[in-house]
């Protein structure tokens, strides 16, 4: 399990904080997922949860245990697959994973069936300065399964690919929640968030504003919805009514039994929708 506890941060130094105040935990085989603008803070959080931002403010466990204090220990557990890849562009795809893997002292999988299983078999021996953005961002995935971690961090892990590379990502992660591995992912897209995550946290701001199953948020925060169609001098027409709302229940009643009705259809509030009402601005 991870426990990150009251997490703070600030770049400046004048007490202007990316990061305000953030608690979560994760549990083994859970996707969780911050869900958030360009600025909010995703990044942040989670540099400072690979060490690759010092932690100035705030507890991050695992198991426990702070990871300040178990830094080698930590490095041989986590797989980390970040949008702006640090490759070597002069070595080859191959060897790109077999110099990454030599960086471990926990046994490491075959580089060449990582290759496959991302689809870059065929290029593993072309130099990666030659793939194109979609395959550098294959290795960097494939890279960070190369020692089996228990904890994955995918930043934006399904952004720019094809959709039939999209599909063998996400079939990849959700085999990975299967093998009770820990996967915080970070994402601006709300269909991301919601076909993968078991949680996800809204940040806005620096700050969790709200933090559950996509179905909970929905649920707590959603309003129902239907659009209704109808037919009136020859013209079709459609409204939306709040089922919730008096007024728009009576409105219904009424279309139904004074309308030629064409479609009803129930609506659910998205989760783009739910961070707006939450927040006041979009996920864009
Ligand atoms: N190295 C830095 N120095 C100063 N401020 C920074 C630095 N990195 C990020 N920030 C600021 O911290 C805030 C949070 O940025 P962060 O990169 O964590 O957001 P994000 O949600 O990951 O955005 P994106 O989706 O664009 O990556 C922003 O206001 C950003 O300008």
């Amino acid at each position: 399990m991870i426990e990150v506890k009251n997490l703070y941060h600030d770049y400046t130094g004048r007490g202007e904080y990316a990061v305000y105040n953030v608690s979560f935990t994760m549990e083994k085989g859970e996707i969780f997922g911050f869900l958030g603008p360009s600025g909010a803070g995703k990044s942040t959080v989670q540099n400072i949860m690979t060490g690759l931002l010092r932690l100035q403010q705030g507890k991050i466990n695992y198991n426990g245990k702070s990871i300040n204090k178990i830094k080698n220990e930590f490095f041989n557990k986590i797989g980390v697959s970040f949008e702006h890849p640090n490759l070597y562009t002069k070595l080859t795809g191959y060897e790109n994973l077999k110099y990454y893997a030599g960086l471990f002292s926990v046994p490491t999988e075959d580089p060449m069936k990582l290759l496959n299983m991302v689809g870059l078999g065929d290029s593993a021996s072309k130099k990666a300065a030659d793939y194109s953005k979609g395959m550098k961002q294959r290795l960097v995935f494939a890279r960070s399964l190369l020692n089996n971690p228990k904890i994955l961090f995918l930043d934006e892990p399904l952004s720019g690919l094809e959709p039939s590379t999209a599909s063998i990502i996400k079939d990849i992660i959700i085999d990975m929640k299967k093998r009770r591995t820990i996967i915080f992912l970070t994402t601006h897209n709300m269909f991301v968030a919601e076909e993968l995550c078991d949680t996800v946290a809204f940040i806005n701001e620096g700050k969790i504003v709200a933090s559950d199953s996509p179905r909970n948020l929905k649920l707590k925060y959603g309003e129902k919805s239907v659009k209704v169609e109808y037919r009136e001098n020859g013209k079709v027409n459609s409204e939306v009514l709040f089922i919730e709302n008096d007024k728009d229940k009576d409105r219904l009643n009424k279309l139904i039994n004074t309308k030629k009705i064409e479609t009803i259809h129930s609506q659910e509030a998205t989760l783009e929708q739910i961070f707006i009402k939450l927040t006041g601005r979009g996920l864009s």
